[in-house]
């Protein structure tokens, strides 16, 4: 691992007495955040669940919110924006919006890991606006034009 990038977290009052996230192992790619509430969550339903976390990414990083496996195989509940896109310069609470896929309803105690967050660099595009693109091998196929899903030969 290269060095770590430094963030500013905050915990908002009711995020108080939580951990805050963290890699579950070394060569994590996520860290695990919790849920600062109790909620749960009915076949079909969505929730914005709350961290109890406001963060500060540097300039050029982005925190992307995404599933964790376990939950979305076991019980179908997954992020449905995902990756979620936190904005360097968000400064409300960050909160993992999760969908329950599974028929049966999902409870979720204050203190599970809900989601995994994963601090990812940015660069801007600016738009060089022309009239012809250049041409390539593909030009406008698109969308299954080079078959469907078997293998190629
Ligand atoms: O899973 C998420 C996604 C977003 N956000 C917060 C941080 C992010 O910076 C802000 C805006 O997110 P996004 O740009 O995805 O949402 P939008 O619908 O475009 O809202 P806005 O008009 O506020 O940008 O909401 C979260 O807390 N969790
Ligand atoms: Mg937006």
């Amino acid at each position: 691992m290269t060095d770590a990038v430094a963030v500013q977290i905050k915990r908002l009052p009711h995020g108080h007495g939580l951990d805050l996230p963290a890699y579950a192992t070394s060569g994590a790619a996520g860290m695990d955040v919790l849920s600062a509430e109790s909620v749960t969550i009915r076949p079909g339903q969505r929730h914005a669940v709350a961290t109890g976390l406001a963060v500060a990414i540097p300039e050029n990083y982005e925190i992307q919110v995404r599933p964790r496996s376990g939950l979305a195989f076991k019980h179908g509940i997954t992020v449905p924006n995902t990756p979620g896109t936190i904005d360097s310069d968000y400064r409300g609470e960050l909160k993992v919006i999760l969908i329950n896929h599974g028929a049966d309803d999902f409870a979720i105690a204050r203190g599970d890991r809900i989601a995994q967050l994963v601090l990812a660099p940015v660069t801007q595009a600016k738009w060089d606006e022309v009239e012809e693109l250049d041409e390539t091998d593909r030009g406008e196929g698109g969308f299954g034009s080079t078959g469907g899903h078997a293998r190629l030969a």
